[in-house]
């Protein structure tokens, strides 16, 4: 069909080092996110593919909005009955990426997850425009659905059931709290000799820094 045999890019424009890296990967993290939220070429800095593994042992990977971050660990919502939802709540884990080209970089993160706290699932959900509110209860996530009329229809009934009135929470839409045992750093290089620095957590309380080959 098509060879893209000569589609390539040389990295080179920051490099990652041992003596200018934090000793913790969170504030590693906030130092490279808010310089990709304040870069005007990265629409979205908070954009990130989650992997998870499914029943068949096959990982399926799909982008969510990032939506707070702590030192206990990475925050977003979804539904819970969605297939990321079903193979979060079989395995407790997943892999969070990052990729934000205009820096060269990408972070890398393996977590055992949980769900928030139901009332800091409300605080967000209210939090959102009443559009997305509604959208959340009328989409039953990665459900088969007769065709697109069946979400229209939905909604315009919502729209004006919930004219003046607060819409609850649906019980199965919220946050996942992902905390992290192991996060990578890479900063791309000349002659493909990237930086990577991988954290990988040890008694629950330090973090091992090691420099990996790329
Ligand atoms: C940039 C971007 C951000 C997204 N953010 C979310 C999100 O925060 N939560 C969510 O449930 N789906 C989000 N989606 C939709 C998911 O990628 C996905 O289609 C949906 O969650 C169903 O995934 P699943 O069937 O694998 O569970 C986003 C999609 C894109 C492209
Ligand atoms: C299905 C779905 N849920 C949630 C979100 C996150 O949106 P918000 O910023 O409104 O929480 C998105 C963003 O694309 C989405 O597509």
């Amino acid at each position: 069909m098509e060879n893209l045999h000569d589609k390539r890019k040389v990295y080179e424009k920051s490099q990652l080092i041992e003596s200018e890296i934090k000793q913790n990967p969170i504030e590693q993290f906030r130092d490279w996110f808010l310089e990709a939220s304040e870069n005007p070429n990265i629409s979205e800095a908070n954009a990130m593919a989650v992997s998870t593994v499914e029943e068949d042992g096959c990982p399926r990977t799909r982008m969510v909005l990032l939506k707070e971050y702590t030192f206990e660990g990475f925050i977003f919502y979804t539904n819970y009955d969605s297939r990321k939802g079903k193979s979060i709540e079989n395995t407790h884990k997943a892999c969070l990426h990052f990729f934000w080209p205009n820096l060269e970089r990408q972070i890398i993160i393996k977590a055992n997850l949980e769900r928030i706290a139901e009332n800091l699932s409300d605080g967000y959900f209210h939090s959102r425009p009443k559009g997305s509110q509604l959208g959340a209860v009328v989409s039953p996530q990665s459900q088969e659905i007769p065709n697109k009329e069946y979400l229209e229809q939905k909604l315009k009934q919502l729209e004006k059931e919930y004219e003046n009135s607060e819409i609850p929470r649906p019980e199965n839409w919220g946050g996942y709290i992902a905390k992290p045992y192991e996060i990578e750093f890479w900063q791309g290089r000349p002659n493909r000799l990237h930086d990577r620095i991988i954290y990988q957590l040890i008694d629950d309380l330090d973090w091992k820094i090691s420099r990996l080959a790329p």
